[in-house]
C-alpha cells in the first residue's frame, strides 16, 4: 500500500493539536550534519579539545584541512528512499495533545515560520482525502515507500470512506482527521458561523495571548498561502472549502485574542508588536475576510518571491528565510512541552544584563585604546620632521596610532613593508603619508592597488579634500588620455589608485608603469586588502593573482602589503606571492577593544529581536545588518522600514547608482541602517557605526571579523551581535556544494569546497563555544594569544561569569547513536530527531506505546537528564558527526529532517570517543546526577574572570 498523499493541512492541524507533545513533533534546531574527517583541531585548543567536547571549547587553528572526497549526498538520499517513513501526519494526537485541543490551551508562542520556497508551485499542500493521487504529496525521495506506515492504515480507510460525499464539508474532514475536534463542541460549529466561545483566553496573561496570537497568525499565514495559491492555479484537487472554513476559524480566533489583548492592555494591540515580522504582510490582512480576492491579490506579490528554490537559484546570496524556517511539518517548528523549561535567553534579558556590565568597563577600555604611542625615539630620524609636518598639515591628525610611524619610516627607507593592522586601525595613512613626502629613498608616484571601486572612490575623495594630487584609473574611468598625460608629464600625481583588473589587462597602464619605472618615478606599489591575493582569504580575487609578477617586472620598486584579516597561513601566502624581501613586518593585536561581541540563538522571531535590540540599545544610531542573501536583505530592510526604522538594502546586484545613493544616504546619516550582503564591506569607513548585526551565520571567521570591523571605527563602544543556527550552517554548506543555477562551471574544486566548509564549521564552533572569551577565540584564529582578563567583560561569554559545568555524557551519547543506528540499519525507518529524543527521554505516550518503542533498550536512557541537556546532546552529536541529518523535501515544498548515523557513529556508540558537554546551566536548575555521568563544575575557564 502506498502512503497517502502527504497532507500539509493535516500536519498543520495535527501539530497544532500536538504542539506541546514532543512525541510526534517537537523541536530542536537542526543540527550540523557533517564535517570533514580530516579537520584537525588545534593542539593548543582548550583542555577538552582532545575529547569529543573539543568543538565546544576551542576553535581549531586555521590549518590546511587536507583534501577530501566529493560528497555523496545524493546517493545518501537515494539510499534512504527505500526506508520507512514514520509519517508525521498519521500519528494520532497524544492524550496530552487531545486534551490541549479540547481546552484550546496552547501554551507555546508558536515560532513563526516561512514555508520553504517552491511551496507555491506545488498544488498539493492541501488536504486530500483519498488515495488516488498516486504518490503526490509524498516526500520526493519516497516514491517507493510501499507497504509502509502501517500506523496510517486505519486512518486511510476512514479517509477512503469519506470520499466525495464529504469533500466539501471541511469539518467532516476535520472530524476524521482530528477526532479531538469532534469532541470539542466549540470547534464543531459550522465555519460560516464562527460564534465561538473564547473564554479560555480570558484567564491568559498578556504574554500568553501575544504568544497565541503569533501562533495562530502563523498558522493563518500558511493557510492563506495555500488559498492564494489555489486562486492562482485553480487546482481542482485543492479543497478550497476546507481552507476557507479554516480561515474563518483563524480569523475568529485572532479577533478574539486581539480583543482580549486590547481590553487587558487598554490600548489597541498593534499586530507588528505581537506577531512575527515574517508575517507582516499577512498580519495586515488577518482581520479581513479571506474571501476577499482583493486582499489576496494584494498579498500575492509578496509571496511570489518565495516561489523558487533559493539554493539552486543563487550561489552567492539568494537565501530565503525558508531555509532556516521550514514549514509546519518541520520538526523545529515545535517544542515539546516537557522541554519548555529550557528557554534560550530572551534578548531583552541578555541585553539588560550584559550591557550594564559592559558599559561600566568600557570607559577604561576605550581610553586605553587611545593611548598615543611614544615616538620620542624617532625624533632625530631624518624623515621625522617632514612626516610630522604632513601628518598635521595634510591629514590634520595630531598623533600616530600604533605602528603607523614605524611603517611609514620603513616605507620611506625603501623597504618592502607588510602591515597587519585591525580593521579601522589606520592602514591607509601608512602609504598615503609617505606618498606626500619628498624625503625618503624613493620618489615618484605611489600606485595603490585596491579591490573595490567604492573603496577607491572614498579614499580618493578624502585625499582630494586634503589637496593631495591623486588620480584613479578603474573600469569607470572615462578619460584615460588625461591620466596618461598627467603620468607622463610633470608634476606627477602623488598617488594613482588602480583596480587589479586594470593592472592585469590594460596595456596602456602597463606601458605607463614601464615608463615610470625606467625614469625612476615609481615610488612604491601598495597592495591594499592584500588578503585578496590569497586563496585562503574569504575575499580571494582572481585579478589579484597578476600581482605575483610585480616583483619580477619592477624589481627595484618596493611593495607595501596591507590587510586586516590574515592569519599566519595567509601572511605567509601573501608574502610568498608578492615575493617580498627584507620585509618590515608590522603586526599588532587584532583585538578591537571597543567591540562588544554577543552571540545569540537564531529564533523564528529574529526580526523582532533585531528590532528590539536596535530600538532599545541603538535608537537612532547607525548600524549594519549582514544577511546571506540579496532577497533577504531586501526583505529585512523592508520589514524594518515597516516598523519605522530608516533602513535600506545594499547588495551586488543593485545598479551602481542605487548603491552609491544608499551609501551616500547612510554616510550622511539620512538612513540609519544598511541591510547588506558582504558586498558592503571593505572600504566602508564610517566612524560612528554603533552596531553590526549578523542576521545569518557568516561564511568564515575572517569574514566575520572584517564585517564586525565596520563598527566602532571612532574607537567608541559598538556592538556586534551575531544570530546563529545550525540551519544557517547547513545552508552555507549547501551553497558551497550547489553551484548557482545548477551551473557546474561555478562549482569550486573539491579542495576549495572543503576549505570553505571548514571555514563555515569554524564559525559554527565559535558560536557554539559558550565558555571561552570571544576575543580569545577570534584572536586565536588569527594566531594571536590573548589574555581573557583583557577582554574586560566585553563579550557575552566573559560577562556571563557563572560556573560552567562539564558533564560526561558518553553513556547517553552511546544510547542515542545506537538508537539511530537501530532505526537506520535494522528497521530501516526514517526517524526525526525529535522522535528519537522522545524515546531517549522515556516519554510515555501513545506514539511510543503503539510502536513498542518503550521496549527498546535505549528507551528512557536520558530520563535522568535535564531537558536542556537533551537538546544540547543531540546538537553536539550532530556536530561531532555521531549523527547526521538528511533533509527531504515533500511535494508541499517544505523539508523534513531525518536522522541517520554520522561518520563517527561507530566511535561514539562504541564508547571509544568520549562525549562531554560543557555548558552554562540556568541558575535555577539542578543537574540531576546520573550514575553514568560525572558532573563537575569548572571555575576559572568560563567562570568568573
Ligand atoms: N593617527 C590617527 N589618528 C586619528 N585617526 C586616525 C589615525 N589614523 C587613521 N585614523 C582614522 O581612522 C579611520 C580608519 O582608518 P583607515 O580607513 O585607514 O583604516 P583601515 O585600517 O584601512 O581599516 P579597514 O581595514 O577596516 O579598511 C579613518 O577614519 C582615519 O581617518
Amino acid at each position: 500500500m502506498s502512503i497517502g498523499p502527504k497532507n500539509n493541512l493535516d500536519d498543520v492541524l495535527k501539530k497544532r493539536g500536538s504542539i506541546s507533545d514532543s512525541n510526534t513533533l517537537s523541536s530542536l534546531p537542526v543540527l550540523v550534519p557533517k564535517a570533514k574527517s580530516k579537520f584537525k583541531p588545534s593542539t593548543n585548543a582548550s583542555p577538552s579539545s582532545s575529547t569529543a567536547a573539543l568543538g565546544h571549547n576551542a576553535l581549531p587553528s586555521f590549518r590546511t584541512p587536507g583534501f577530501g572526497k566529493p560528497k555523496a549526498r545524493k546517493s545518501e538520499l537515494e539510499a534512504s528512499t527505500a526506508r520507512e517513513v514514520i509519517d508525521l501526519s498519521c500519528s494520532s494526537p497524544s492524550p496530552r495533545s487531545k486534551r490541549q485541543l479540547e481546552t484550546q490551551h496552547i501554551t507555546d508562542a508558536f515560532p513563526s515560520k516561512r514555508r520553504r520556497s517552491g511551496l507555491f508551485d506545488d498544488k498539493e499542500n492541501l488536504s486530500f482525502i483519498n488515495g488516488d493521487m498516486n504518490g503526490k504529496g509524498k516526500a520526493k525521495e519516497m516514491d517507493d515507500v510501499e507497504g509502509l506506515v502501517d500506523v496510517c492504515s486505519k486512518e486511510s480507510t476512514e479517509r477512503a470512506s469519506l470520499t466525495k460525499r464529504d469533500l466539501y464539508d471541511p469539518f467532516d474532514q476535520l472530524d476524521i482527521d482530528f477526532p479531538s475536534f469532534k469532541r470539542n463542541p466549540r470547534l464543531n460549529q459550522h465555519p460560516q458561523n464562527p460564534t465561538q466561545d473564547h473564554k479560555d483566553l480570558e484567564s491568559k496573561s498578556v504574554a500568553e495571548l501575544r504568544g497565541l496570537l503569533e501562533f495562530v497568525l502563523s498558522l493563518q499565514h500558511t493557510n492563506n498561502c495555500s488559498i492564494e495559491q489555489f486562486r492562482k492555479s485553480q487546482n481542482s484537487r485543492v479543497d478550497i472549502v476546507t481552507l476557507e472554513g479554516i480561515e474563518t476559524l483563524f480569523s475568529s480566533r485572532i479577533n478574539a485574542i486581539r480583543q482580549i489583548l486590547e481590553s487587558k492592555e487598554g490600548t489597541y494591540c498593534d499586530p507588528s508588536l505581537v506577531t512575527s515580522p515574517y508575517f507582516n504582510d499577512i498580519h495586515n490582512s488577518s482581520s479581513v475576510s479571506i474571501a476577499s480576492s482583493e486582499t489576496l491579490n494584494g498579498l500575492s506579490s509578496d509571496h511570489n518571491r518565495f516561489s523558487s528554490d533559493p539554493i539552486l537559484d543563487s550561489f552567492e546570496d539568494d537565501i530565503e528565510e525558508s531555509d532556516y524556517h521550514t514549514g509546519p511539518n518541520s520538526d523545529d517548528f515545535y517544542w515539546p512541552e516537557d522541554d519548555m523549561d529550557y528557554e534560550a535567553p530572551e534578548l531583552s534579558a541578555v541585553l539588560d544584563a550584559s550591557f550594564s556590565a559592559a558599559n561600566k568597563s568600557l570607559a577604561e577600555v576605550s581610553t586605553s585604546r587611545e593611548e598615543t604611542p611614544d615616538h620620542t625615539a624617532f625624533a632625530n630620524h631624518p624623515f621625522y620632521k617632514e612626516i610630522m609636518r604632513n601628518l598635521q598639515r595634510v591629514f590634520r591628525l595630531k598623533n600616530f596610532r600604533q605602528n603607523q610611524l614605524e611603517a611609514i619610516l620603513a616605507a620611506m627607507a625603501g623597504r618592502d613593508v607588510f602591515v597587519l593592522m585591525p580593521t579601522g586601525g589606520g592602514k591607509s595613512l601608512c602609504y598615503q603619508l609617505p606618498a606626500v613626502c619628498n624625503g625618503g629613498s624613493t620618489k615618484g608616484v605611489t600606485i595603490v592597488i585596491s579591490p573595490l571601486l567604492s573603496l577607491m572612490t572614498n579614499q580618493v575623495d578624502a585625499l582630494k579634500t586634503k589637496d593631495v594630487d591623486v588620480l584613479v584609473w578603474n573600469s569607470e574611468t572615462v578619460d584615460h588620455g588625461e591620466i596618461m598625460r598627467r603620468l607622463r608629464g610633470y608634476p606627477k600625481p602623488s598617488l594613482l589608485y588602480v583596480s587589479p583588473e586594470k593592472v592585469k589587462d590594460s596595456g596602456a597602464l602597463k606601458s605607463i608603469f614601464v615608463d615610470l619605472y625606467r625614469a625612476g618615478d615609481l615610488a612604491r606599489f601598495v597592495v591594499d586588502e592584500a588578503h585578496c591575493i590569497s586563496t585562503w582569504g574569504h575575499d580571494f580575487r582572481e585579478a589579484y593573482q597578476c600581482l605575483d609578477s610585480l616583483r619580477e617586472t619592477y624589481p627595484r620598486v618596493p611593495i607595501m602589503a596591507l590587510t586586516a584579516t590574515a592569519n599566519q597561513t595567509m601572511v605567509d601566502d601573501i608574502m610568498k606571492r608578492l615575493k617580498l624581501k627584507g620585509c618590515a613586518f608590522f603586526q599588532q593585536s587584532f583585538n578591537r577593544v571597543n567591540l562588544n561581541y554577543l552571540i545569540l540563538d537564531k529564533k523564528a522571531k529574529i526580526l523582532d529581536d533585531i528590532y528590539s535590540f536596535i530600538n532599545t540599545k541603538h535608537r537612532g544610531e547607525t548600524g549594519i545588518i549582514y544577511c546571506l542573501g540579496r532577497d533577504k536583505c531586501e526583505k529585512v530592510a523592508g520589514q524594518l522600514r515597516q516598523k519605522g526604522l530608516k533602513a535600506r538594502h545594499f547588495h551586488a546586484q543593485m545598479s551602481t547608482t542605487d548603491k552609491e545613493q544608499v551609501l551616500q544616504e547612510w554616510q550622511s546619516d539620512r538612513i540609519q541602517i544598511v541591510v547588506a550582503t558582504v558586498a558592503f564591506g571593505m572600504g566602508i569607513d564610517k566612524a560612528n557605526v554603533r552596531f553590526v548585526i549578523h542576521h545569518d551565520l557568516p561564511k568564515s571567521l575572517d569574514g566575520y571579523y572584517q564585517e564586525t570591523g565596520r563598527a566602532g571605527r571612532d574607537q567608541k563602544p559598538a556592538d556586534c551581535l551575531l544570530f546563529y543556527s545550525y540551519r544557517d550552517y547547513k545552508v552555507i554548506v549547501k551553497m558551497i556544494n550547489n553551484p548557482r543555477n545548477g551551473d557546474s562551471s561555478e562549482l569550486a574544486s573539491p579542495e576549495a569546497r572543503e576549505r570553505q566548509e571548514l571555514q563555515a564549521r569554524i564559525v559554527m564552533q565559535y558560536c557554539l563555544n559558550v565558555s571561552d572569551c570571544r576575543r580569545v577565540q577570534l584572536l586565536q584564529f588569527f594566531g594571536e594569544k590573548f589574555e581573557r582578563r583583557n577582554c574586560h567583560q566585553f563579550c557575552d561569554n566573559c560577562r556571563h561569569a557563572v560556573e560552567m559545568v562539564e558533564q560526561d555524557l558518553t553513556e547517553e551519547a552511546k544510547a542515542i547513536v545506537s538508537l539511530v543506528q537501530h532505526f537506520h540499519s535494522i528497521t530501516t525507518q526514517l526517524v526525526t530527531l525529535d522522535q528519537c529524543r522522545t524515546i531517549f527521554r522515556g516519554a510515555d505516550t501513545s506514539f511510543i506505546r503503539e510502536r513498542n518503542y518503550n521496549r527498546l533498550p535505549q528507551y528512557g536512557a536520558g530520563k535522568h537528564l535535564d531537558g536542556e541537556l537533551h537538546e544540547q546532546l543531540f546538537k553536539r552529536l550532530c556536530f561531532l558527526e555521531g549523527l547526521d541529518e538528511v533533509s527531504m523535501q515533500g511535494n508541499g515544498g517544505w523539508h523534513v529532517y531525518y536522522l541517520k548515523p554520522g561518520k563517527r557513529a561507530g566511535e561514539i556508540s562504541s564508547g571509544r570517543e568520549k562525549v562531554k558537554l560543557f555548558y552554562r546551566p540556568k541558575a535555577t536548575k539542578v543537574i540531576k546526577a546520573s550514575s553514568s555521568s560525572v558532573a563537575k563544575t569548572r571555575k576559572g575557564k568560563g567562570g568568573k574572570v
